[in-house]
């Protein structure tokens, strides 16, 4: 797995801007430049970069709940900075975890299997990064094996891993199929989204009940029209 992680580095320098590095194997236009598989495949937090330490994300919460007209020192409160600094850790603990392990197990004996292997219904959580508030909902996730399969649990592992981040639902779904892509290399992907968002539920705009729908297709599911729609309505069909 690290020889994958590895050769997903091309030497970039550390002060490259994301649009000046170049994938060496893949067409510029077949993926988007923020979607660069040596930035996303790997675990996101680095070791030999320094993080805040706890006692300062800590004072961080301290000092929002100043900011909100709160009395820190009450008692109530006296433990809060350190529970959120522990749900922050939750939410957030896709950082530490590398999305290219968790695909890496696969099973050979598929006895010719050749049509798409689809999940359907994965629940997620995730934050979304423009207020730091819960999207949440329901990822459908189909590929196309090449001989060999990945354990089904690992395309939720996959989800959770990416949405356990700060995240957007777009950038989510194309990090999805562009994971799966680039460590399966699958004759295709389909990942379609729905999700509801509490930054536009619970303030701001403020209307329950929105879902937002996002979806990207590669290889087979791209071409073929028929393929699409028969992941759409295995996912979308009557028969739910
Ligand atoms: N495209 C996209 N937008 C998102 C997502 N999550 C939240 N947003 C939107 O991000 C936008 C941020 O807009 P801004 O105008 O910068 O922030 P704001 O003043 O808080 O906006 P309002 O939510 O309209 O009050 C809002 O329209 C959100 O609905 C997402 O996953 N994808
Ligand atoms: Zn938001």
């Amino acid at each position: 797995m690290d020889a994958l992680i590895k050769s997903l580095r091309p030497g970039k320098p550390a002060d490259a801007k994301p649009s000046e590095v170049k994938s060496p194997d893949v067409a510029p236009e077949t993926r988007p430049a923020e979607l660069d598989p040596a930035e996303f495949l790997a675990a996101a937090v680095r070791a030999d970069l320094p993080r805040p330490s706890r006692a300062e994300a800590e004072h961080a919460v301290h000092t929002l709940l100043s900011y909100i007209g709160e009395n820190p020192g009450r008692e109530g409160l006296l433990d809060t900075p350190r529970r959120v600094v522990e749900a922050f850790d939750e939410l957030y603990q896709g950082y530490h975890q590398c999305p290219a392990e968790v695909l890496d197990r696969t099973f050979g004996e598929t006895a010719g299997y050749d049509d798409f292997v689809l999940v359907r219904d994965i629940e997620f959580t995730s934050q979304c990064e423009h207020h730091m508030m819960p999207f949440y909902g329901r990822a459908h996730i189909a590929y196309t094996p090449v001989e060999r399969v990945v354990g089904l649990s690992k395309l939720a592992r996959l989800t959770d891993i990416f949405a356990r981040r700060l995240q957007t639902q777009e950038h989510l779904t194309a990090q999805i199929a562009a994971a799966i892509d680039e460590v399966l290399k699958p004759r295709g992907v389909a990942v379609l989204i729905e999700a509801e968002h509490t930054c536009m539920s619970v303030r701001g705009v403020a209307k329950h009940g929105a879902m937002t729908f996002t979806s990207r297709f590669t290889g087979m599911f791209r071409d073929n029209p028929a393929e699409q729609q028969r992941f759409l309505s295995l996912v979308r069909g009557p028969n739910r």
